[in-house]
């Protein structure tokens, strides 16, 4: 199964100049969907037991909620400014095309917990870092940041202190 074959160039998408990698063909394929969320799991590390899983809105709260259940862990959303009910912690971040906010509950992480990160794509890092500043600002431990595909020329693991696990990169 090759995960590659099932993600999509955009070109222009969605401003001028922007190459968006899209996974809907991936997400709607069985196989590809769940060998992606299998080998994501699987490059999680395996001495350490990860309590919790952050999924990021949008696109990595699919494969982020398959991974938690295959690690037998909790699942965390990650949500975009004003869509979470309770008491959030909040994060403004640059991206690729723009800026945005990310917020995550108070009450999502217990101190000393060991959290994974997953999204799916990892391109300027700036989402990724937000959310390893709210885990840490909530006491956790970032055990790895985990992507379906890194954007290499973007540079995004630099910006990262933490164990970076991808499987595909461009
Ligand atoms: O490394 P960065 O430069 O921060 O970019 C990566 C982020 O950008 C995309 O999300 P987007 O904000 O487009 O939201 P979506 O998942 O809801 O489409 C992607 O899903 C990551 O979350
Ligand atoms: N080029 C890109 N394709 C898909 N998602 C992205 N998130 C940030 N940059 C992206």
């Amino acid at each position: 199964m090759n995960i590659q074959d099932f993600i999509r160039d955009i070109p222009d998408f969605p401003k001028p100049g922007i190459l968006f990698k899209d996974i809907t063909p991936l997400l709607g394929n069985y196989e590809a969907l769940t060998s992606c969320a299998s080998k994501l799991a699987n490059l999680s590390p395996r001495d350490i037991k990860v309590d919790k899983v952050i999924g990021v809105e949008s696109r990595g709260f699919i494969i982020g909620g398959m991974i938690a259940e295959r690690l037998e862990a909790g699942f965390i959303p990650v949500r975009k400014k004003g869509k979470l009910p309770y008491e959030v912690k909040s994060k403004t971040y640059d991206l690729e095309y723009g800026d945005d906010t990310v917020e995550i509950h108070i009450d999502a992480i217990k101190p000393g917990e060991h959290v994974l990160i997953h999204d799916d794509v990892l391109a300027t890092g700036g989402t990724a870092k937000a959310v390893c500043d709210l885990v840490e600002e909530l006491g956790g431990i970032v055990v790895q940041c985990n992507f379906i595909m890194t954007l290499d020329f973007l540079n995004g693991s630099d910006k990262l202190k933490y164990p970076v696990a991808s499987l595909l990169s461009y």
